[in-house]
């Protein structure tokens, strides 16, 4: 039997923002992880993700740059980079890191038998405090004929050695919006199938038709409305039949169709799951006496900035604070070419929450940046305010960077920024950020 203060299930993001800062604090604190220490971030999700989108994002700029052309794109050498990315799936230096700070590592699954009880293998873990940090794993809707070995997820699709010549996606969430995109850009014929009317259906429908255009920009054909009913491997790949009688065949098939939270194994900690299969927790991220849950497996927001917001949370509390988790203001990007970014409340959401709203759009171009970057610059932006209130409560972005210049507007919800500070706000020139004042004069 060991004795810790504090066990952390899982070193993802949310358990690597908690594991250390406790150590560091004094407690005795072990982490358990069943794979690699960094989580799934690092090696099969934004990390590769992001690194596989950046030369076609590069590519698209200087095709539209005058006087730039097309440049050249070598696979073996984006590769190498994304490999070199993800550490070639190696977690030693996270590992040592995690240790270098006093956090003892614990290799292997984890499972809470009570309460100040976790067992791994042989070993027994008492503790005063349990953090349960272990994330997500994606979802592989059972479909008639499809085979679980046969199909990629994101984990397949991030750690691709060789780009398929045809690819269909199915799954219009940012997982398959992103893959589409660089499968597209690095050479395959990609077809994205997405069951809703529109892509990212919970964003707004102007920015879903963004998307749609984006993707279209970037050769991939996207079926909306397109369920999919059953499919057939064969030797060429796999053939996939949508309930509206269409048939599609491609030498990949990716299933980018959610995440279900990890919590096998988990049961005897009394915690309670919400109707998603996710830890419940409470604005402290505390999920039941002596147990606390942070990241994907809360269910809140799959992010890596939430899942390492809510460790500090969930640190501060167990340092003696009152910490309260916000979210109100967490940032959604999805990483194309543009940027699609969005924060705050949507519309549906303002209505669903009794907000009476009203917003501004602009396209892009009236930011004269836009122009800059070439003349056939699609993209846009949205302004929400609450009209009671007069404060900015939402917004979104669709333009180049727009994962950067969100964060004006995340902010402004953040502080609840009257809309008269932002309508008198001086942003500098010629920049996408003014399209923010000018948002909130249009209002
Ligand atoms: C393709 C893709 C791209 C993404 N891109 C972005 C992005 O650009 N930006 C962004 O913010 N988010 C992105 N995300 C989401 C982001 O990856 C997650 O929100 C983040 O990794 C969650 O961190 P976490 O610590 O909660 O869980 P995880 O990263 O899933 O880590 C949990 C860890 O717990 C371990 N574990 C689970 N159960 C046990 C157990 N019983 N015992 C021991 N160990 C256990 C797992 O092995 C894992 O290492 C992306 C996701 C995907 C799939
Ligand atoms: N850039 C980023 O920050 C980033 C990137 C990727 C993922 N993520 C996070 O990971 C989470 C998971 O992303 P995701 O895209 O896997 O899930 P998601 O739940 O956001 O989207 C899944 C999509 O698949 C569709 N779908 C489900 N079953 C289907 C079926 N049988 N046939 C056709 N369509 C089907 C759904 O309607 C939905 O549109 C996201 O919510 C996001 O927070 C973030």
């Amino acid at each position: 039997m060991e004795r810790f203060d504090c066990v952390v299930i899982g070193a993802g993001p949310g358990g690597r923002a908690v594991a250390p800062v406790l150590a560091g604090a004094g407690w005795r604190v072990a982490v358990v992880e069943a794979e690699l220490v960094g989580g799934e971030c690092p090696y099969w999700a934004c990390i590769p993700s992001k690194t596989l989108l950046r030369p076609g994002d590069l590519r698209s700029e200087a095709r539209r740059a005058p006087g730039v052309g097309e440049p050249s794109l070598d696979w073996d050498a984006v590769r190498d980079y994304r490999d070199y990315m993800v550490s070639g799936l190696d977690d030693a230096s996270k590992a040592q890191a995690l240790e270098a700070r006093g956090v003892v590592l614990v290799r292997g699954e984890a499972r809470v038998a009570e309460p100040g009880l976790v067992v791994v293998g042989e070993r027994e873990l008492r503790c005063r405090e349990i953090v349960i940090a272990s994330g997500s794993r994606a979802v592989v809707p059972e479909l008639h004929g499809l085979q679980r070995g046969r199909v990629w997820t994101s984990r397949e699709v991030t750690t691709l050695r060789e780009v398929p010549g045809s690819a269909i996606v199915v799954g219009a969430g940012p997982v398959g919006i992103e893959c589409a995109q660089y499968l597209a850009e690095l050479g395959s014929t990609v077809t994205l199938m997405g069951r809703s009317p529109r892509l990212l259906r919970r964003e707004d429908p102007e920015v879903s038709e963004h998307v749609f255009d984006l993707l279209r920009a970037h050769g991939v054909e996207v079926r909306t409305r397109a369920a999919v009913a059953a499919v057939t491997h064969d030797d060429a790949g796999a053939q996939v039949r949508t309930d509206d009688g269409g048939l599609h065949h491609s030498e990949r098939l990716v299933v980018a169709t959610g995440r279900a939270p990890r919590v096998e194994g988990l049961e005897g900690a009394g915690v309670t799951l919400d109707e998603r299969g996710a830890i419940a927790v409470d604005e402290r991220c505390r999920a039941a006496e002596g147990i606390w849950a942070v990241g994907d497996v809360t269910g809140v927001a799959p992010f890596t900035h939430v899942a390492s917001y809510q460790g500090r949370v969930a640190v501060a509390n167990l340092l003696g604070g009152d910490a309260r988790a916000d979210y109100r203001a967490i940032p959604r990007v999805v990483f194309g070419s543009p940027e699609v970014a969005a924060v705050g409340l949507t519309a549906a959401r303002a209505e669903e929450a009794g907000i009476a709203t009203e917003s501004a759009h602009l396209p892009l171009r009236d930011a004269d940046r836009a122009e800059i970057y070439g003349t056939d610059l699609a993209g846009g932006v949205g302004l929400r305010v609450d009209r009671d209130r007069g404060v900015v409560v939402g917004a979104w972005a669709v333009g180049p960077h727009a994962g950067e210049w969100i964060h004006t507007a995340a902010l402004a919800v953040k502080a609840e920024l009257p809309v008269a500070v932002l309508r008198d706000f001086v942003p500098q020139f010629p920049t996408f950020d003014e399209l923010w004042s000018q948002a909130a004069r249009a209002l």
